[in-house]
This record gives C-alpha cells, structure tokens and sequence, in this order.
C-alpha cells in the first residue's frame, strides 16, 4: 500500500508532550495514516522529546510518521520521512541523512513544473496548496481544482493538498487526484478529534480516485 494516502495530520502546537501525544492517539484512533510533526516554535530538546513520542505512537498504530522541515530530527528519531519546503534544504541534502529507503515529500505550492523537477531530485511525494484559505497560513500562495486535475495527470508520485480543508470540500480535492488530505484546524479544532478524523478517512473509501 502507498504510505501515502488517506488522511495527513499535521501536529497542533502544543507544547505539553503528554496532551501533544493524547490528542494525537485520538487522531490515529479515528485512523489517520500519516502524521507529521510540526513545530515551529519549540527548543531542540522539546522537538526531539515530541518526535520521539510521536515516533513511538504512529509505531503502536502503523502509521507512517514524518518530521516537518528538518531532516537530521527525522534521522535521529528513525522518522519514516521528512516534508521539505522550498526554505528546508534539498532533497539531495535529506537523501544524504536519510538514504533511500525513507520518504521525502516536497513542497511545490501551486506550480506543477516544481514537481517535476522535485520528482526529477527523488521526491516520493509532492504537495500543493494551499488549496482554501488557512488560518495557520493566513499569506500561503492559492493553488486550485484545475492545476490539481493538470498535476495529477503529468505524475506519477503520490500528491499530498493542504490548506484550509474540511470534510466538506476535501472530497473535491480527492476527486482530482489528491492520494492525501493534510489537515491542521479541521481536526484538532474539532469538538470530537476521532469522529473528524474518522470523517476524514471515510471521505477516502467514498470518493472515487
Ligand atoms: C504535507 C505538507 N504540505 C505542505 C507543507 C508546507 O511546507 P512549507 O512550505 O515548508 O511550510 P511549513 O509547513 O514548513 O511552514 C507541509 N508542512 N506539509
Ligand atoms: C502548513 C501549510 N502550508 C500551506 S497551508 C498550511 C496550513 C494548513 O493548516 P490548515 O489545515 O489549518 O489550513
Ligand atoms: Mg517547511
């Protein structure tokens, strides 16, 4: 099965390890398939005691579990991957930590000729967006259904969308082509964590891909 597909939690900031790894539980529970560790705003000892916990979590439910912007972190705490923006370093730089085995997915916003040339690089999976408007990303760069459809046709790598997605318009997103929803607000905001990420994954077996 494709690492890749079904419902992409990326991490609230919460700094508490023990409430991080609670909501987190509840998130996989309701069956997201991959989880990413972002974190901004935390101290390196603080980053390496959440991916190392997270890392033990995804582990207990088979989930694959990338580390956000930072490739050594991934290393050291035997991440699944790392995602890369176009301010994270190179994949070739990632690859050098990682080897070949592990995943990096690549940021490529709403230009698909930067996912061929990331796949050129050895990107595992590429993501666009943001698709709606996102609070967590207020200035994010606009992508759209239309150069979903186009990305979708020109590759072959598993496509990641994020940004502002709901169970109501993320349906569309998997009609297009997405193979994953990356989600913050929609789930962790959410008053029951596990029904939205169950909402979610359900959109997955509905959706015709
Ligand atoms: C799955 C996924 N897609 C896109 C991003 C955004 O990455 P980036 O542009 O590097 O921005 P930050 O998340 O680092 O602020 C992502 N993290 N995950
Ligand atoms: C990291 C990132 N990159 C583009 S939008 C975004 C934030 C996604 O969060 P939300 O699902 O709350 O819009
Ligand atoms: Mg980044």
């Amino acid at each position: 099965m494709n690492p890749i597909h079904g419902l992409y939690a990326i991490t609230p900031d919460v700094a508490d390890t023990a409430e991080l790894s609670r909501l987190v539980r509840l998130a996989l529970q309701g069956g997201a398939s991959i989880l990413q560790y972002r974190n901004k705003t935390a101290a390196a000892g603080l980053r390496l005691q959440h991916a190392r916990a997270l890392r033990e979590l995804t582990r207990e439910f088979g989930a694959t579990f990338i580390v956000n912007d930072d490739a050594q972190l991934a290393a050291q705490v035997d991440a699944d991957g790392v995602h890369l923006g176009g301010e994270d370093g190179s994949v070739a730089a990632a690859r050098a930590l990682l080897g070949n085995a592990r995943i990096v997915g690549v940021s490529c916003y709403n230009r698909v000729a930067l996912a061929h040339e990331a796949v050129r690089q050895g990107a595992d999976y590429v993501a666009f967006g943001a698709f709606f408007p996102s609070s967590v990303k207020p200035d994010a760069v606009q992508a759209n259904v239309q150069m979903l459809t186009a990305a979708r046709s020109e590759l072959d790598v598993p496509i990641v969308a994020i940004g502002g997605i709901t169970q109501q318009n993320g349906a569309a997103l998997i009609a297009a082509g997405a193979d994953a929803l990356a989600v913050i607000t929609a789930l962790w905001a959410a008053p029951d964590i596990e029904a939205s990420a169950q909402g979610f994954s359900t959109l997955f077996s509905r959706t015709r891909q």
